[in-house]
């Protein structure tokens, strides 16, 4: 199977030249930040490394890069981490439902440590806790795949799970969320912080689906293993009745839907009722304008008294919710429409009566009357277990086999691992299919196998035709003349306001491709010189995106009716 690259210059309203013909696949895509020495991970990369690309960094197994090693045996992930594997850590999971309060216990003995890292799912968790810590007077840095900010005297460090250092002691630690090693993209990046993170105590905050798959998987490190259950801190009422009309909604409500122009169609629909304004949160929101629309839901002081959000409510975000509205319960995850599962519906659910919120009693209910019976059931049953955890291989092992078959790209070589990977039951190749993509990509362009593997890992949303396009225009000229100058690719002066819902979606992936850049900046920063320019780009275009939000330009011909499946307001 190949992916057809690239196809330049035609442009959009924007003025970004249009490309890249890529097969579509999941609409999330993940960053992660490999195994392939510190140098990446810490964005000491420049263009002279290529010289001693063949050389592994670590040898933790010994053994040579020859053609009869079995480079896809991933049956022992546990050995890849030897300065965790001297350590007898303590691990303690702390499970239970949503507002239990399992992340606030275990932040109390970060707080407490000699050094600690925190690792969370989202740059808007590192960010609260990092601001936690600081504020009780624990120096804490905040380090994710576009931000580094440096305390003096820090000790400990608030991070996105990708960055977790496996190369560090740390007296204790924190994974978050780790019901997310089951996640069939970002999955392994739990993995490897859950077995790699070198402390004497690791707290796992999370689902209690997770906790026979934890147990289980750290029999062979020779950890202890405690698990400490919690109960929710205030209560959750599922509602009998669904929301009979737009006339219901009220202050403090959440109206969940999945699609982009459903969040939009909802909240015009709201708004021109004339009694409430709507805040909006969904996953291709940047993430600053996602926390100024949370923040301004949060404020009694405006209109803006109800949400409506896709699922990227569900993790993150402290918001007074009263009651969770769910329009639908099915949602298109990439490749087909299904139904929400168990854990989404309690996770998205359990965001309603925050614990110590303006609204300390939760409840939930439909939009549709016949969507309540699986609701009621969906909040009733524990999640299904989680039963595989997510794996790959660390960028030694594929240097490995790039040296043992130096004529294959890395699209062959990820191929291959995910084709012949041998697993023990406890874990699960993960889903590489849009590092794949952008694998096809860059294996037309002269570039050795650490820059290539730096464009595949990097966090570019290889469905969005922008963003896609913009990786691949990074990626070109740099192999060109190892210098990507912003202003070559991008014409950020023709950035406006958006009037239609389709400039506002170009606005957001054209953010895209500015965090990218800055992204490649910190891990190339020769070769990517305009960091400052990118982020200020950034900033404007969150901007924008927040003037078009509060001025609720949203007038085009849109029809609000072809957008929402069943129609009820
Ligand atoms: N003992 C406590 N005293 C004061 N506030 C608390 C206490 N426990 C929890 N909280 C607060 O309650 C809220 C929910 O707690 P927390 O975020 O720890 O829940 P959680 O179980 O991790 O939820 P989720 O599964 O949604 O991540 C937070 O605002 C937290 O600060
Ligand atoms: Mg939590």
């Amino acid at each position: 199977m190949a992916y057809s690259v690239l196809r330049l210059r035609k442009v959009s309203a924007l003025g970004i030249p249009r490309v890249l013909q890529a097969d579509q696949g999941s609409l999330w895509r993940f960053h992660l930040e490999p195994e392939f020495g510190e140098f990446l991970r810490l964005g000491l990369l420049t263009r002279n490394y290529k010289k001693n690309s063949g050389s592994p960094k670590f040898d933790f197994t010994g053994t040579k890069a020859t053609s009869k090693f079995d480079f896809t045996d991933l049956t022992c992930p546990h050995t890849w981490y030897p300065i965790a594997r001297k350590k007898k850590r303590k691990v303690i999971l702390h499970v239970g439902p949503t507002n239990s309060g399992k992340t606030y216990n275990a932040l109390k003995h970060l707080e407490q440590s000699s050094s600690g890292v925190y690792c969370g799912p989202l740059r808007l968790l590192a960010w609260e806790v990092a601001k936690r810590l600081n504020k009780a007077n624990v120096p804490c840095d905040l380090i994710t795949g576009q931000e580094k900010e440096l305390v003096e005297g820090a000790t400990h460090k608030a991070v996105t799970v990708e960055m977790a250092d496996v190369t560090s002691v740390y007296d204790c630690a924190i994974i978050d969320e780790i019901q997310m090693v089951g996640c069939t993209q970002r999955g392994f990046a739990f993995t490897r912080a859950l077995l790699g993170i070198a402390a004497n105590e690791l707290h796992l905050c999370g689902d209690p689906a997770v906790v026979p798959l934890v147990e289980d998987i750290l029999k062979v490190t020779g950890d202890d293993v405690e698990v400490h259950t919690y109960e929710r801190l205030s209560p959750l009422v599922p509602l009998m009745n669904p929301v009979s009309s737009v006339s219901s909604i009220k202050t403090g409500d959440c109206l969940v839907t999945f699609s982009r122009k459903d969040i939009y169609a909802h909240k015009k629909i709201i708004e021109r009722a004339g009694n409430h304004l709507c805040s909006v949160v969904y996953g291709s929101l940047p993430p600053e304008t996602r926390t100024a629309q949370a923040t301004r839901f949060n404020d009694e002081t405006n209109d803006f008294d109800v949400l409506v959000a896709s699922d990227a409510i569900g993790m993150g975000l402290n918001l007074n919710i009263s009651r969770i509205i769910f329009s639908t319960l099915q949602k298109f995850d990439g490749t087909g429409t299904r139904d929400l599962t168990v854990s989404e519906i309690k996770q998205i659910a359990g965001r309603a009566g925050r614990f110590q919120s303006k609204f300390p009693i939760g409840e939930v209910t439909c939009l549709y009357k016949e969507d309540l019976p699986l609701l009621h059931s969906s909040l009733k049953s524990p999640s299904p277990l989680i039963e595989r955890a997510g794996l790959f291989p660390t960028f030694d092992l594929l240097s490995r086999y790039s040296q043992a078959h130096p004529k294959h790209g890395l699209y062959q070589i990820l191929e291959h691992f995910v084709d012949n990977a041998k697993l023990s039951s406890n874990y699960f190749i993960s889903n590489v299919e849009d590092m794949m993509k952008v694998a096809a990509l860059v294996d037309e362009l002269p570039l050795g196998l650490q820059e290539k593997y730096l464009f595949v890992v990097s966090p570019v949303d290889i469905n969005d035709e922008i963003s896609g396009q913009g990786l691949a225009q990074f990626a070109q000229n740099f192999s060109k003349t190892g210098v990507v100058r912003l202003t070559e690719i991008l014409a950020p002066d023709r950035v406006k306001v958006p009037k239609t819902p389709t400039e506002l979606k170009e606005l957001e992936s054209l953010h895209k491709v500015f965090d990218l850049y800055v992204w490649l900046s910190i891990r190339l920063e020769d070769s990517f010189p305009d960091r400052e320019v990118a982020a200020s780009q950034k900033s404007i275009c969150n901007k924008l995106i927040e003037q078009f939000l509060a001025g609720n330009r949203l007038n085009s011909p849109t029809r609000v009716s072809r957008y929402l499946r069943r129609q009820k307001f």
